[in-house]
């Protein structure tokens, strides 16, 4: 099993790192100038254990990847840029191999199904940054990260136990899940936090909005028959945030995209998600439409990090916040 690793950022870059560190076939395909430092020095990957540099081939686009019957895909981009991949994907001519999400939200999955007839969901649960190209850092301890994967929309199969195999052996706590969506449900829930976080410094205040979104959330969940885990993942083998040495954590991958000024947020996939079931279901979805807006000041440059207050998502909410 070939892995290719489609999106060499924060995730993509500590996942494609591990797998090299344990001898594991694996390509990378990225772009910019992340693309330049690590063909010119390899990526090197910070965690709570050290520093080591992982080389390994990267690539600027499938075309220039001769792909195998047994090359899976990981997609680890964040998800405005998935279409764009898996339409690169395709003209490339994949068409059995298994598509993985290792993306938060969940509508990466029913978009690569469109494509692609092999397609798995996967919950990531990896604290990473990246902000200088050539290096990525992961901050979880005692292991670098633990995935719950399954076959999308459910069950399991040969293909899942091989990956979590690889990736167990490359220092992952891994789980095959049947229903992987409800634990991407479940992530989807805590990863409506992210825009508020970046957009708020008060950490009450940062309380305060979260439980309101969340309440939101879990009612629009619940009124259109979507199931998540209870259980928090997050927790399992008591994974812990911990200090890199040499290096201080960004902050959640929303803020990550703020700070580099990519441009465009993944708030539309996840705060976002919860206002499209509201609409399909004839639900008012006030705070997260209203952290939607604002995700649009904080992508443009028009707003700061943490330089909301209260006030500003009331307004955006008309008032009635
Ligand atoms: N970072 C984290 O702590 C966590 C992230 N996640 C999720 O994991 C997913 C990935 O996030 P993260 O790693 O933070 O994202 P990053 O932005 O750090 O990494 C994605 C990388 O993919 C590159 N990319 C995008 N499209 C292409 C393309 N067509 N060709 C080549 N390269 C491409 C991006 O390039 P460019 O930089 O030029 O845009 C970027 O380098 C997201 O869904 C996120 O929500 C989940 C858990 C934790
Ligand atoms: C690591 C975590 C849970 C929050 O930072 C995340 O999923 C993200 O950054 O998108």
């Amino acid at each position: 099993m070939r892995i290719i690793v489609y999106g060499i950022g924060a995730v993509g870059g500590a996942i494609a790192a591990q797998l090299s560190f344990s001898g594991h076939s694996v390509l990378g395909i990225a772009r910019g100038r992340q693309l330049d430092a690590i063909r010119a020095s390899g990526l090197s990957l910070s965690t709570p254990q050290g520093t080591r540099t992982a080389r390994f081939p990267v690539h600027a686009d499938p075309a220039e990847i001769s792909f195998r019957p047994d090359d899976v895909v990981l997609l680890t981009m964040k998800t405005p840029d998935t279409l764009g991949a898996l339409q690169r994907l395709n003209a490339t001519g994949v068409s059995t191999q298994p598509i993985f999400c290792f993306q938060n939200g969940v509508a990466n999955e029913a978009l690569a199904l469109r494509f692609f007839a092999n397609v798995y969901g996967a919950t990531v649960m990896l604290p990473a940054d990246y902000d200088t190209p050539g290096e990525v850092a992961a901050y979880f301890a005692p292991k670098i990260g633990a995935f719950d994967i399954g076959r999308y929309p459910s069950g399991t199969d040969g293909t899942v136990e091989k990956l979590c195999g690889v990736l167990r052996a490359s220092g992952f706590i891994v789980d095959s899940r049947d229903n992987v969506m409800g634990s991407k449900y479940r992530k989807l829930l805590a990863n409506l936090r992210n825009i508020i976080d970046a957009a708020l410094a008060d950490t009450e205040l940062q309380r305060k909005w979260y439980a309101k979104a969340r309440a939101e959330a879990e009612a629009v969940l619940t009124a259109a028959g979507i199931a998540w885990d209870k259980t928090d993942a997050m927790a399992r083998e008591e994974l812990t945030i911990s200090a890199v040495p040499g290096r201080v954590r960004v902050g959640s991958s929303t803020l990550q995209s703020i700070v580099r000024g990519t441009g465009s947020l993944e708030t539309d996939f996840l705060n976002g998600e919860i206002v499209l079931l509201g609409r399909l279901h004839g639900m008012a979805t006030p705070v997260n439409s209203a952290l939607c807006r604002l995700s649009v000041e904080l992508a443009s440059g028009r707003m700061r990090p943490q330089s909301a207050g209260d006030d500003t998502i009331v307004s955006m909410i008309g008032g009635t916040g």
